[in-house]
């Protein structure tokens, strides 16, 4: 048998690698796109919103993939030190920044030649996120793309001790901090709940609680754009952010009630800015981040003070690993009633 061999199809062929960067599925779309029109990568991200959103659905759902799917389309940037654009997908619609995609993206953009002559022991790639540049840092040696560290852009403590009512919980206090898109944190033990052993599902509707008490009851604003200020998600903590050697675990609960099994880039990046403001960390000490899920582990520390608008904010380096998991080229038939995706809940 030949193979592989397109099925009977009709409409575009959609191929994509398949990574996980910690467990977290990415799904780098690399043809069938149409193009994506918009002089930014911001309105880009506006553009695929409101006119290519059923490609989403198409990629991100099931059949071709399920409730927790995450995805990356390169776009042309308009800055001209990236290497390249990246616009983010998952279960609602489009993040601003994803740590873990740039992890993996890192790698991606060396073994797919998008970065023509890398060096070693490691290459600089510049990824264009629609949060701003995000500059990765990949190792290569002996031909072979190897851990990732990433600066990200500037992330500050949007505001902290915040009260809101969470029905079903009452007041709660939470922290709300920005590392690419705005999360609110909490401890997850105020709901009676562990995020290294109780259910996912138990973790899930505390979070998603507290990030629809936020949404409602918190106005939210970013220095750069109001494309950026809006709430991503909720991450529950263990509580232990004073500094130490043992990892902090978390579990990042965004987008529609999706679940991050990794550390979750862009929150790691959040909360060390939040860790920082309240003096908890010093600039240059590393900490480590495990997956309430998985039990995955990303680094991350501060390694620059910086200010974005009003706010005093830190440069934050996080470092993970990404892997690949396969190739896919996904079709449709105009017959199948379900071909433009499904979910369960
Ligand atoms: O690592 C991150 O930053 C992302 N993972 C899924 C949710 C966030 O976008």
């Amino acid at each position: 048998m030949d193979f592989p061999k397109l099925p009977p199809h009709d409409g575009p062929v959609l191929s994509v690698v398949d990574m996980h960067t910690g467990g977290e599925p990415l799904r780098v779309i690399v043809s069938g796109y149409p193009t994506v029109s918009g002089d930014t990568v911001l309105a880009k991200r506006r553009y695929v919103r409101d006119h290519l959103d059923h490609l989403r659905k198409v990629l991100m759902f099931e059949p071709r993939g399920h409730y927790d799917m995450y995805g990356a389309l390169l776009v042309e940037s308009e800055i001209p030190e990236a290497d390249l654009g990246v616009l983010f997908m998952h279960n609602e619609g489009y993040s601003t920044m994803c740590g873990h995609a740039v992890i993996a993206l890192g790698r991606f953009a060396i073994d797919y030649g998008l970065v023509k002559t890398p060096s070693s022991p490691e290459t600089q790639i510049n990824i264009h996120c629609p949060c701003g540049l995000v500059k990765a840092f990949v190792e290569y040696n002996y031909g072979k793309t190897g851990a990732v560290r990433f600066h990200s852009v500037p992330a500050f403590a949007f505001a902290t001790d915040v009260k809101v009512t969470v029905p079903g919980y009452g007041e709660i206090t939470v922290d709300i901090s920005y590392g690419g898109a705005l999360y609110a944190f909490v401890n997850a033990e105020i709901f009676g709940l562990d995020v290294n052993k109780s259910r996912t599902r138990d973790l899930v509707d505390a979070a998603t609680a507290v990030t629809n008490a936020v949404k409602s009851q918190v106005k939210l604003h970013h220095p750069v754009s109001e494309d950026l200020a809006f709430l991503y998600g909720t991450i529950l903590t263990d509580g232990k952010d004073d500094f130490s050697d043992e990892p902090t675990a978390n579990v990042c609960v965004f987008a529609d009630a999706q679940v991050d099994r990794s550390p979750t880039g862009s929150g790691v990046t959040a909360r060390i800015a939040l860790q920082y403001h309240k003096g908890l960390i010093q600039l240059h000490k590393t900490r480590s981040f495990r997956s309430g899920t998985t039990g995955t582990i990303f680094t991350g520390k501060a390694v620059q003070e910086t200010t974005c608008g009003e706010f005093s904010a830190v440069v934050v380096e996080v470092a993970g690993h990404a892997y690949y998991s396969g190739v896919a080229s996904f079709t449709l038939e105009n017959e199948d009633a379900l071909k433009n995706g499904f979910l369960l809940r």
